[in-house]
């Protein structure tokens, strides 16, 4: 994480590639005298590229220029003015670059920012590696990580799995098969993989259709202002590295045997039985894709419990319901060796012992910035341990024209957070308006089985932070379950400030928490209180609803006199 940095704030830069200042205050017919006024920022010359000037869109928009108040040029000075300031970053005002902004890799901060720049009026272009289902060294494509790799391919491959419970759950209400629904996994590869081919291409057609230029191969940074993609090189006022992360499976004997996730969205056949190592995201998505989809599934995780981080209750409710369903959890078991038999097949050993007869092992240990090979050291764009480019709060690394968003700077790994790091790089840049990205109350969902939303403090962080605070739950079992007979039931909490009512944290599993939450996410945002929600008038039957009617707290926290909580004060007194 990036937080230490002292990096100094950008400077507003209204930084366009520069045409020369007679010939645009030609085009745009600005009077002399106001010209005269203009030049003496010395720096409107820089302000428009010439791809915004030969395009036919922009010349027909012009003459509004002269309707505009004086003001209207006097606040695109100050804009300018701090432009000269580019000149301490490395960026000559005089030069001219092929572009006002290169960016390395087509992902979801990357296209975002490249389009929102190009639609702001910067001549821009995006290099990305050819497309393929799995990531290397030499294979990417547009549209990166969430839509070939991450999230796209999952929840289709999520949706897949459901079926079979919702199978389950029909026949308590009278639906009978003459035999059990069977499915066909190449029909699922090929239908996920023609989706990924239609999207990689919406993809690349949004950015032409924002005018940024696409050039397919390896950027390679060579000099603070300079690209080199497979030999060519292209120069920018500004350089965005967006270019995501990539799968880490640690090296233990036998870990060339192991899938990835890149690998698990796209097998050639489906896992009879597999052992799945890791307890985070990735981990229990996948769980429930392959245990929906019939394989026996073993997940093996190092700590007591899944999901380091979330709330305390969810995490153990997860686990629980994902039992229920079948799925086998090892805790407190770290790999070892993977060992692979005559037969083909493999077995996991850890510290606890072997399990054998796996048909596949995947590792869903975590992900790694992707910045091998990028050129960073040459130019002394400073890196964490774990390789993630460290990046100011305005997502400027230690480089002064070059920047970075999304996966590859270890912030809140997220497409959300990297669509919204884009857009505030592309209004710092190109829209005179240095916007930081707010990383508060951001929302998140795990699409296991059953899925969770979450939003705000855990009751373990808000405890932390507030001290006093009040835990409202429900553990229900929803309507539909009376009649399929399963045993799935539904968690929700609201972790409420006892002293300002404001509900700080909302958390749920359950079917459909993620659509849900995303729902409530705005009233936590927004800091809405109990009270509000207590006034707001239920939908029903709904699970959603639980969250509107829990009037009684199933526990009020509050920090004794020397500091300790109700809770630890009643352990340390043994009570
Ligand atoms: N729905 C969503 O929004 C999704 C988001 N993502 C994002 O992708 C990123 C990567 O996800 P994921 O891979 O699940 O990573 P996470 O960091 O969430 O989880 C990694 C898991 O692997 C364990 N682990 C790490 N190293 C080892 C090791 N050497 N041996 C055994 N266990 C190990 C960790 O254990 P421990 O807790 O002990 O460190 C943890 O349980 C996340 O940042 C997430 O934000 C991914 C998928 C879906
Ligand atoms: N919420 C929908 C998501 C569907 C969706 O957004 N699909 C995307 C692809 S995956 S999503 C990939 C991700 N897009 C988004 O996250 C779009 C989010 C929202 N629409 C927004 O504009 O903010 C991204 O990488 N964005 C970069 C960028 O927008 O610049 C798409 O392009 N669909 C077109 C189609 O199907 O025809 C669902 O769950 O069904």
């Amino acid at each position: 994480m990036a937080t230490s940095l002292t990096f100094t704030t950008p400077k507003l830069t209204n930084s366009f590639s520069s045409p020369s200042l007679r010939t645009l205050y030609s085009k745009l017919s600005i009077p002399l005298s106001l010209s005269l006024t203009l030049s003496s920022s010395s720096s409107f010359s820089s302000s428009y590229s010439s791809h915004f000037l030969s395009d036919p869109r922009t010349l027909t928009c012009l003459p509004l220029y002269h309707r505009r108040p004086l003001s209207h040029y006097r606040d695109r000075r100050r804009g300018f003015a701090s432009a000269r300031a580019d000149s301490e970053n490395g960026a000559e005002t005089t030069r001219h670059y092929d572009f006002d902004l290169f960016t390395i890799g087509a992902g979801s901060g990357g296209v975002r920012a490249s389009r929102y720049a190009a639609n702001s009026g910067a001549s821009v272009a995006i290099c990305e590696l050819p497309f393929s289902t799995i990531s290397s060294e030499t294979t990417g494509g547009v549209g990166g990580t969430c839509v070939l790799r991450g999230c796209v391919p999952k929840k289709l491959l999520v949706y897949a799995s459901k079926f079979s419970h919702e199978f389950e759950e029909s026949h308590g209400f009278g639906w009978k098969y003459e035999a059990e629904p069977k499915h066909d996994w190449n029909t699922l590869m090929a239908n996920k993989n023609a989706e990924l081919q239609r999207l990689t291409g919406i993809y690349k057609n949004i950015l032409k259709n924002a005018g940024v230029t696409l050039i397919e191969g390896r950027g390679k940074i060579v000099d603070p202002h300079t690209v080199d993609v497979d030999g060519k090189l292209y120069s920018a006022r500004h350089i965005l590295v967006s270019v995501g992360g990539r799968p880490f499976i640690p090296e233990i004997p036998g870990s060339e045997y192991a899938i990835d996730s890149d690998a698990a969205l796209d097998l050639p056949s489906k896992p009879t039985k597999i052992a799945i190592v890791g307890g985070g995201y990735i981990a229990l998505e996948f769980a429930g894709i392959f245990n929906g989809l019939t394989s026996s599934v073993h997940v093996f995780i190092r700590q007591k419990k899944v999901l380091r981080g979330f709330d305390e209750e969810i995490r153990d409710f997860v686990e629980e319901q994902m039992s229920l369903r079948g799925i086998e959890f090892h805790t407190e078991e770290s790999p070892q060796a993977i060992i692979k038999s005559a037969d083909g097949s493999l077995s996991l050993k850890t510290n606890k012992g072997t399990v054998e007869g796996f048909s596949h092992v995947m590792f869903a240990t975590g992900r790694r910035p992707n910045t091998k090979n990028l050129g960073l050291e040459t130019v002394g764009v400073k890196m964490t341990e774990n390789g993630a480019i460290e990046v100011d709060e305005y997502s400027r690394t230690s480089v002064p024209s070059i920047w970075a968003v999304g996966d590859v700077t270890d912030r809140l790994n997220l497409t959300p957070v990297a669509l919204m790091e884009g857009m505030a790089l592309t209004k710092t840049l190109f829209q005179n308006e240095p916007t930081k990205p707010d990383y508060r109350d951001v929302p998140s969902a795990v699409f296991s089985q059953p899925p969770i939303g979450q939003v705000g403090l855990t009751e373990e962080q808000a405890i932390q932070e507030y001290g006093d605070v009040d835990i409202f739950t429900a553990n229900f079992r929803p309507l539909k379950a009376t009649l399929s007979g399963l045993p799935d039931r539904v968690f929700m909490k609201l972790v409420v400030c006892a002293k300002t009512n404001k509900v700080l944290g909302l958390h749920m599993c359950g079917d459909d928490s993620p659509e849900i939450v995303q729902g409530f996410a705005v009233a936590v945002k927004a800091g809405l209180t109990k009270a509000d929600f207590d006034a707001t008038v239920g939908i029903h039957p709904t699970a959603a609803e639980e969250l509107v009617t829990m009037r009684t707290p199933t526990r009020k926290i509050r920090k004794t006199s020397e500091g300790k909580t109700d809770r630890e004060a009643k352990a340390a007194a043994g009570v």
